[in-house]
């Protein structure tokens, strides 16, 4: 049987566990009193975190030599960071890109193999089945961050995005690109169906199912111009350095807006796509029944009326 030629390494698996958990504990712990900057040297191996613009920040993607493919720390980084943010009162719009030649070049293959050498580690159908599980579930959770996270996400790529990246700028709000951006929904190629988005979320944003089937069915590349036709990113720049400025001034304009507005259209947004035209009705009357009594509602309707700009305070 191929995944027990692997051989039997639960010992390495067990300790690899281990490992990941106290990973993960460190960086909660890093994270945990809202100073990303302090910490983020520290926090983050595979991401760069700045605040270019007051009450913006700007993650990257940083394995510019591994083409920013995703590896065990890069799923878990990625989740740590958003679910950060959400919750730091200083970040109001989040920009996405990434350094070097690529956005992404999908799953890291070599870290992959690791991963089987982990499950092969394991005798038991079972107990694969749930080292699997698990190991899916977190890179789901790490693109939906994103998507979960209060704080719009907007995303800038450039040249390739491929699989995994295409996967995570889906479940960003709002995506830009520069002319020299590709992109495929490879998975098909290396054997496997998209598990961590791409499927859920690509036929929705493009409207066209049918192109949606076709691209997630044969891993066309396809380039800029036809990203922006069919409404994958809603506006390409002739380069990489244009497209990220391009994302930050957007990002400082929502950022002008008050918090509580921005992240109530958000959270209704996203809980309306897949509801009926009633529930998100319900579920945004919920929502104002209390943010129209802050005073970010007040300052705001004064500040219309007096031209003035207004200012908001943290949330
Ligand atoms: C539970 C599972 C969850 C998620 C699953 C996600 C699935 C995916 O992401 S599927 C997509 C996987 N990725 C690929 O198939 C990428 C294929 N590669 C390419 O298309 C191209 O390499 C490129 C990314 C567009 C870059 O092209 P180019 O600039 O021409 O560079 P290359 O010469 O092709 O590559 C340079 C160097 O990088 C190595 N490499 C490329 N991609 C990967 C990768 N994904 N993982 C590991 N290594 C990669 C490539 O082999 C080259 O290595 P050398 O040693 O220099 O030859």
């Amino acid at each position: 049987m191929a995944l027990r030629a692997l051989g039997n390494k639960s010992h390495a698996l067990i300790s690899s566990i281990g490992l990941r958990n106290s990973l993960i504990t460190k960086v909660e712990r890093n994270m945990s009193n809202n100073n990303l900057h302090q910490h983020e040297g520290i926090s983050f191996h595979t991401l760069n975190v700045t605040t270019p613009k007051q009450f913006v920040y700007h993650v990257e993607l940083n394995r510019p030599k591994k083409l920013n493919t995703f590896n065990k720390d890069m799923w878990i980084e990625i989740k740590q960071c958003f679910e950060h943010l959400s919750t730091n009162p200083e970040c109001r719009v989040i920009v996405l890109s990434a350094a070097g030649k690529h956005f992404s070049g999908g799953l890291d293959l070599t870290d992959a193999m690791k991963l089987g050498q982990d499950l092969g580690a394991q005798d038991d159908v079972a107990r694969r089945g749930a080292f699997l599980e698990h190991t899916i579930k977190l890179y789901q959770d790490s693109m939906s961050s994103l998507e979960v996270c209060a704080k719009p996400v907007i995303a800038a790529m450039h040249s390739g995005c491929i699989g995994a990246g295409v996967n995570l700028i889906t479940a960003a709000d709002i995506r830009y690109c520069s002319e020299d951006a590709f992109f495929s929904v490879k998975e098909v190629d290396i054997g496997m169906a998209a598990d961590v988005g791409v499927l859920q979320r690509l036929p929705k944003i493009v409207g066209n199912v049918s192109l949606a089937r076709e691209l997630c069915y044969t891993a066309r590349r396809f380039g800029a111009a036809e990203a922006h036709n069919l409404g994958l990113v809603s506006k390409v720049f002739p380069t990489k350095e244009a497209c990220v400025e391009g994302a930050l001034e957007l990002a400082e304009t929502i950022a002008e807006k008050s918090p509580i507005a921005v992240q109530a259209t958000k959270a209704n947004l996203i809980y309306s796509q897949s509801r009926t035209n009633q529930e998100g009705l319900d579920h945004i009357r919920q929502i104002n029944k209390l943010n129209l009594q802050s005073e970010d509602f007040a300052n705001a309707a004064v500040a219309a009326l007096t031209k003035e700009k207004p200012k908001f305070s943290k949330l």
